[in-house]
């Protein structure tokens, strides 16, 4: 077994005292909706758990009757305040990314999915067998995506084991929730990064669960995931090893699926069904033929899916990751959102690093509004399909009613939906992060925006002279005031980070 590069590191310390968040608390209550609780109390006790939210409550009445009613020592309870501009949000969950390709991003030039891979992305995960490397490239991709209000993220590492269990102590030390996976290839990859067996790929991944297992042996922050990196790079016998490892320890899958024209045509040419078993040559029936859909699966992308592909996945409960940004980038399509849920397919947000330009899940969210509205326009198939494929997809488009268009347009509400709660249930997690609900856990995150005072400055907010981009001039509604920051903001508006109410990051 090999043996991790660094001594496990202890799960981090619960916060060390109650606390008492007040202000304003914005949060999904359905896809569609948010809610607003202004003069709002939310205690979250020392271990990380919301126990009250109360409406109407400000500093004096939480003292006299909240406080008592739970039984805390006032001088035990530390205080947090909004202040004016400032409000919670649930801390956003990144169900897709590569941290082992973090030193890349923006780095794509003008490739596609199959040449990018070979050009930018093997050679840089290959070199993190460097275990300095490692420790250099995942403690800052931590530290930024947590700057950036990320308190959960479903992590591809890299084939190395060491490595890879490094990034889940790192996790642990930062107090970040991670779904951490080891990365499995067998095929179709330079001989440099390639498991050398299915069976080597299975007993490296082994060793990583373990691994994880003995840091965190609850899986309270950190949770291994079986890691497939996609149909092309692996053999059927390891696809299917894998598939058996997930029955048999009920772990969470993650892999990407039918991203790009030129890999579903690969796929079908490079397992036939006749081969598999699958009930036919579509990317998912290859899947399922192996034993990968499970209701914990992480399925990336989703561009370029079936119906009948669809409607494999919504019966075997699997999520999607919908990656705008990388999906953009790497010309790869424009994922059908609405359609995916129309379906019942749960959805949530991922940057996709570096397939993704950007650490930010907010990033992402806005790219998801964007994307929708050219799957509205008629512009879905993105890539490389042929004159017939782009003719029938035409006379459909032109066939749906204006309605039916529209109705494929994300609205800002939904976004945060699938960047919180959505993702919540991509991982596995629903009921116990994504919101500001009694009984969950306090992943959450501050956000400021600039009030823009008499004399047209920016207040207090701009002593740093890094206020960020979104002013607000005080007459604009709190659904305003989030779509300004969906649009305009960035990490220099995420003041503080909380993970199971422990203080993660702070924006000195
Ligand atoms: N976007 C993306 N797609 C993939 N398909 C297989 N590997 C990858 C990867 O690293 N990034
Ligand atoms: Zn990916």
């Amino acid at each position: 077994m090999t043996k991790s590069n660094t001594a496990a590191v202890q799960p981090a310390e619960p916060a060390a005292k109650n606390q008492l968040f007040l202000g304003t608390f914005v949060h999904s209550k359905a896809l569609t909706e948010l809610e607003y609780l202004h003069n709002a109390a939310v205690c979250v006790d020392r271990s990380g758990v919301i126990v009250a939210v109360e409406r109407d409550c400000d500093e004096v009445k939480a003292r006299a009757t909240l406080l008592p009613r739970l039984g805390w020592d006032e001088a035990e309870v530390k205080l947090v305040i909004a202040k004016e501009g400032q409000f919670f949000f649930p801390g956003f969950i990144d169900t897709h990314l590569h941290a082992s390709q973090y030193p890349n991003v923006g780095i794509f030039g003008s490739s596609t999915l199959l040449d990018w891979l070979n050009t930018y992305t093997f050679p840089l995960e290959a070199s993190l067998a460097d275990p300095a490397k490692a420790r250099r490239v995942y403690s800052r991709v931590i530290r930024k995506t947590l700057a950036h209000g990320t308190t959960c993220a479903a992590y591809y590492a890299t084939t190395d084991v060491a490595s890879t269990n490094l990034l889940a102590d790192l996790c642990l030390a930062a107090g970040q929730r991670a779904l951490v996976g080891r990365v499995c290839m067998d095929q179709l990859s330079p001989s440099y990064y390639r498991d050398s067996s299915p069976e080597s790929a299975v007993a490296a991944t082994l060793a990583s669960i373990e691994h994880i297992r003995r840091a965190d042996p609850t899986f309270t922050l950190v949770r291994p995931v079986i890691t497939p990196r996609f149909a092309p790079a692996c053999s059927f016998a390891l696809m299917r090893q894998l598939g058996e490892l997930a029955a048999a320890t009920q772990l969470p899958v993650q892999t990407h699926i039918s991203e790009n024209r030129r890999e579903v045509a690969l796929v079908a040419e490079l397992f036939p069904p006749s081969a598999t078993g699958a009930r036919d040559a579509s990317y998912a029936a290859l899947y399922d033929a192996a034993g990968l859909l499970t209701p914990r699966t992480i399925l990336a992308h989703a561009v370029h899916l079936t119906e009948p592909e669809a409607a494999l996945l919504a019966r075997r409960g699997c999520a999607v990751s919908h990656c705008p940004c990388s999906n953009s980038a790497l010309t790869s399509g424009a994922a059908r959102v609405r359609w995916l849920l129309d379906r019942g397919i749960v959805c949530g947000l991922g940057t996709d690093m570096s397939g993704g330009f950007s650490p930010s899940v907010l990033e992402a969210a806005r790219h998801a509004v964007l994307v929708s509205r050219h799957v509205a326009m008629g512009v879905a198939g993105g890539g490389s399909r042929g004159g017939d494929e782009k003719a029938a997809e035409k006379k459909e488009s032109e066939s749906e009613s204006e309605e039916e268009k529209e109705r494929a347009k994300l609205s800002v509400e939904e976004v945060l939906f699938l960047a919180t709660r959505g993702g919540a249930k991509v991982v596995g997690l629903e009921g116990k992060v994504g919101g500001f609900d009694v009984g969950m856990e306090w992943d959450a995150q501050l956000i400021g925006l600039t009030m823009v005072d008499d004399a047209g400055g920016g207040g207090v907010e701009d002593e740093d002279g890094d206020a960020g981009n979104v002013d607000v001039f005080g007459w604009e509604s709190w659904p305003d005031r989030i779509a300004k920051w969906l649009y305009n903001g960035d990490d220099r508006n995420t003041k503080r980070v909380w993970v199971k109410g422990r203080l993660v990051h702070e924006r000195k």
